[in-house]
């Protein structure tokens, strides 16, 4: 019988939608108390990360997460499934994914209608995760998201729909595994990437979107003494707007490490285009230059190698790769 701890933390998984279809928080997360669908397994369940829509989810919150798991595998629990909001569920698992040195299964699931709605899908998703973190196979492949019988990394998926059901996809090459009626079903792997066990946090990281005709002003915003880091979601490839570029100057001459990656779905950021503004000027002003993640999880991974106190080439060799 496996021990799997059930931490959770709130999201649309734990909410109910009323007469007028408006969704919120209920008094009483409607996903405990399912015990006696295991009966092979033995279910400890946790509220306490309190009942929060994920957009109210920090890196501090994750952290505390990251923290509370640790302990969990050192205490000989088997595996763990975190029930969280969609919203910001792949930036939570990254976080775990980047920071957790542990090899039990760690699968965080959610739902994309509430628990009282028609053809509502929490409770489905939560036995999946459940059996995934059950299962023998799930153990050292890092960080997992399973929703709707699928098994995903979670370096890779991301939240691709307002409101669908399959909503979670990987970019280029799909889940790594399917869940059936009562089995974790896995076909592929990852590359295992370097983890920081943190235990505090370096702030401020931001994100920015490039667009066209975008000029200094953000960059020059954000251009004060607290800031830590930034991360750009950049114009195909890697390129930008020349008139960003005084600004990004300004920033890179404070050492402000600079990390950008393509606001495009799919494919990754290269430097290729030999133009003001393109990619190859913008390495060689300093910008490094991050392949396979997409913005939020770029910035999760700056924030988590500053955190770790890397600096300079240890920390741009980093964040250059999501496989680094
Ligand atoms: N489906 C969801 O869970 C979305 C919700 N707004 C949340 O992230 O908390």
């Amino acid at each position: 019988m496996k021990k799997i701890l059930v931490l959770h933390t709130g999201g649309t998984i734990a909410m109910s939608a009323d007469e007028d279809g408006a969704v919120a928080p209920t008094d009483k997360n409607p996903m405990t108390g399912f015990e006696k669908l295991f009966d092979h397994q033995l279910i400890i369940e946790s509220e306490e990360f309190a009942n929060l829509p994920s957009p109210h989810i920090t890196p501090a919150v994750m952290l505390k997460l990251k923290n509370r798991v640790q302990q969990a595998e050192e205490a000989g629990i088997d595996g763990v499934v975190v029930t969280h909001g969609t919203d910001t569920l792949e930036e939570t698992a990254y976080f775990l994914d980047l920071t957790l040195p542990n090899s039990i299964p760690v699968i965080v699931t959610g739902a994309m209608r509430s628990s009282n709605e028609i053809g509502a899908d929490g409770l489905h998703n939560l036995i999946s995760a459940v059996w995934t973190a059950a299962s023998d196979d799930a153990r050292d492949k890092g960080v997992l998201v399973v929703m709707n019988d699928e098994i995903h990394t979670a370096r890779y998926v991301t939240k691709t729909h307002t409101t669908n059901v399959a909503t979670f996809r990987t970019p280029t090459f799909g889940p790594i595994g399917l869940v059936s009626k009562h089995s974790a079903n896995f076909f592929q792997e990852l590359i295992r990437s370097e983890i920081c066990n943190i235990n505090s946090l370096v702030e401020p990281v931001y994100l920015l979107k490039a667009y066209a005709g975008m000029d200094g002003t953000l960059f020059e915003a954000i251009d004060q003494p607290t800031t830590k880091g930034l991360v750009i979601e950049a114009l195909g490839a890697g390129n930008l707007p020349p008139a960003t570029l005084p600004a990004l100057h300004a920033l890179l001459k404070r050492n402000i490490p600079i990390v950008l990656v393509s606001r495009c779905f799919n494919g990754i950021a290269e430097d290729v285009y030999d133009y003001e503004g393109g990619g190859i000027k913008l390495k060689q002003m300093g910008i490094t230059f991050c392949q396979g993640l997409n913005g939020p999880k770029a910035r999760l991974k700056l924030q988590v190698g500053l955190s770790a106190g890397k600096t300079g080439t240890e920390l741009s060799d980093f964040v250059s790769n999501a496989t680094s």
